[in-house]
């Protein structure tokens, strides 16, 4: 992915969360006093040391020798419930928040244009969905709640430590602010390390992602070893990256211990020698020890969460960085409802990247009734005029203009409800036949078994089983040709003013295809239909075909007249029959 996310600070990432803490209030209520008990309890348990020590074993006073262990009983009894009720509630906000993260960030790039999606590999989002909001997860359910605990325990042990003796608290504590410099330094690094490896994390899912879509191929090649090669590297880079991370982490906590042992050897001296003075009890001293040991132990995991968190933040900018993503293209307000009668293309050029034009003042029109082809040689734009048609891309100039208004004038959503697309790629879900044709609208068996039969394709759906036979992911159980004819009965399924094939009937043998394109033919009156086909006899009938050549139309008219005027047509149909003929005789 690219750089072009915003490095966060902490404060930032915080607010980014504000308004999820806000919905969860009550959860976090609950969880507040969770902690409470917790650190209550904890500092409780410290402090209670003294009087056992003075009273019961010093001052040997019987009655308490009976009440103390009560106390003790309910202090641990009200310390884990506290430890129960912050992690369940704390853990209900942060896997709640995660489902609604996911949901947006998925929300948000499916409204982002088809350029988007050319940018990325798909392996790159899917980890953006996954294991970057993971991390993020990490942040509201452990570090975050772990964070206010730790704190709370320590400021309840550290109250305990200096009501008992603030001479020794100084002693112990000035250590603290020494081992703060190291700390900052590893929370930088590990920030930097976190952003790193979850980059390479995502290196690694594209490449698992590329390597089961290509299956086919990389078997076919002998490439297992290459593929096998190439991911060990992606994965040795992770592992060391998170070697590194886990180096500084590690090295955190000892760090802060060894500190503090200064601290604690300087409390033997001054302690032992107020306690010999008899100017300290040993009950005290003992309840601040003991304080003091636990105090250490929340101080030493609150270093540690701070360098976690630092990761956590770099996961949150490239989240945050994809749900503030906004489409370029917006289109308009006007909803498509009317009557479609005419398209035109006026002047229209286009260019994906700066200063590569693919399309150059393109210039057609045609009317409901009609059947437009675009021919031409590969690479001429063919293709691309259908995405400015479908809106996927914003023309660089020029105009498209539908019954004479522009078409970014129409709420796209509407324009595309009017549209159906069969491409060269084709979709199929891993669902049932009837599901993949009903896709997206209302389902209605009489009308898929219709467009199965319009599409040729119903014969072949009741040999596999009829129409609720479910279908592998990729349409992995269908031939290539089934695979189109699935594809154009959804499009039909779908009844638009408009249909668009692009190469959809190109795996389909010669008698499928005739047998489609007569049911084409026999749709138009009702529609704008535009095809593309390298095979020419499928369009010999079309009302109007245009020829492309480098992005540019040379010629528009009918076969005959093409025939007559087009240098270019002539040839890429005297082409189009030579392969024809080979193909008839390799049959
Ligand atoms: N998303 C894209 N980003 C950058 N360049 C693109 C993109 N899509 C197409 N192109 C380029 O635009 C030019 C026209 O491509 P287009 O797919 O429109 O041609 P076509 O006539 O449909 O080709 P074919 O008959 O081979 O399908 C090509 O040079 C291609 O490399």
């Amino acid at each position: 992915m690219d750089k072009n996310y915003k490095e966060m600070k902490l404060k930032e990432v915080f607010i980014r969360f504000k308004p999820y803490y806000k919905d969860y209030w009550f959860y976090f209520v609950l969880a507040i006093i969770g902690m409470l008990l917790t650190s209550g309890g904890t500092a409780a348990s410290a402090y209670i040391i003294e009087p056992i020590l003075n009273k019961i074993f010093i001052e040997k006073n019987v009655d308490l020798l009976y009440y103390m262990p009560l106390l003790v009983v309910l202090i641990y009894a009200l310390k884990n419930l506290g430890a129960y009720m912050q992690v369940y509630y704390i853990s209900y906000v942060g896997t709640d928040i995660l489902r609604r993260l996911r949901e947006l960030v998925l929300g948000n790039l499916l409204r982002l244009d088809m350029s988007f999606f050319h940018k990325y590999r798909s392996g790159e989002l899917i980890s953006r969905c996954t294991s970057d909001i993971g991390a993020l997860q990490n942040i509201v359910s452990t570090i975050i709640p772990e964070i206010l605990r730790e704190s709370l325990t320590a400021i309840g042990l550290l109250s305990v430590v200096i009501y008992q003796s603030p001479k020794l608290a100084f002693f112990a504590l000035v250590i603290l602010p020494l081992a703060i410099y190291p700390l900052a330094i590893f929370a930088k690094k590990i920030k930097k390390i976190g952003r790193n490896t979850q980059e390479k994390n995502s290196d690694l899912t594209s490449r698992l992602s590329e390597i089961f879509s290509n299956i086919e191929l990389i078997k076919a090649s002998n490439a297992s070893k290459n593929e096998m090669q190439k991911f060990s590297q992606t994965n040795s880079e992770v592992c060391k990256l998170s070697l590194k991370g886990i180096r500084i982490e590690a090295l955190s906590s000892p760090l802060m211990e060894s500190m503090g042992s200064i601290g604690f050897a300087v409390v033997i001296i001054v302690g032992g020698k107020e306690v010999i003075d008899g100017s300290l009890s040993i009950g005290s001293f003992f309840s601040f020890t003991t304080a003091l040991f636990m105090a250490y132990t929340p101080i030493k995991r609150l270093s540690s969460l701070y360098t976690r968190l630092q990761n956590a933040v770099a996961a949150s900018e490239r989240t945050f960085y994809l749900t503030d993503l906004e489409p370029q293209i917006k289109g308009g307000d006007e909803k498509l409802t009317e009557n479609i009668q005419n398209i035109h293309f006026k002047n229209v050029s286009l260019s994906y990247q700066k200063d590569k034009m693919v399309l150059k003042n393109v210039n057609f029109s045609f009317n409901k009734g009609e059947i437009l082809a675009l021919v031409g040689s590969s690479g001429g734009g063919k293709s691309s005029i259908i995405n400015l048609l479908m809106y996927f891309f914003e023309k660089d100039s020029g105009e498209i203009l539908i019954n004479q208004k522009d078409i970014n004038s129409f709420d796209i959503v509407s324009l595309r409800e009017n549209i159906s697309l069969v491409t060269q790629n084709i979709y199929i879900f891993n669902d049932t036949i009837a599901q993949n044709i009903a896709y997206a609208k209302e389902y209605n068996e009489t009308r898929v078994i219709e467009v199965l039969k319009q599409a040729n394709a119903y014969d072949f759906v009741q040999e596999l089983g009829g129409i609720h036979t479910e279908l592998k992911e990729h349409g992995k159980n269908l031939s290539g040709g089934q695979k189109q004819r699935i594809a154009i009965a959804r499009a039909l399924y779908k009844n638009p003013q408009i249909l668009i094939f692009d190469e959809a009937t190109s795996a389909l043998d010669n008698e499928s295809e005739k047998a489609i394109v007569k049911t084409i033919e026999s749709l138009k009156k009702d529609r704008l239909i535009l095809i593309i086909a390298h095979r020419l006899s499928t369009i010999e009938n079309a009302d109007k075909i245009a020829v492309l050549d480098k992005g540019k139309i040379v010629s528009i008219g009918n076969d005959t007249y093409l025939m007559k005027h087009c240098e270019i047509y002539q040839k890429l149909k005297q082409k189009a029959q030579k392969t024809d003929k080979v193909k008839e005789n390799e049959n």
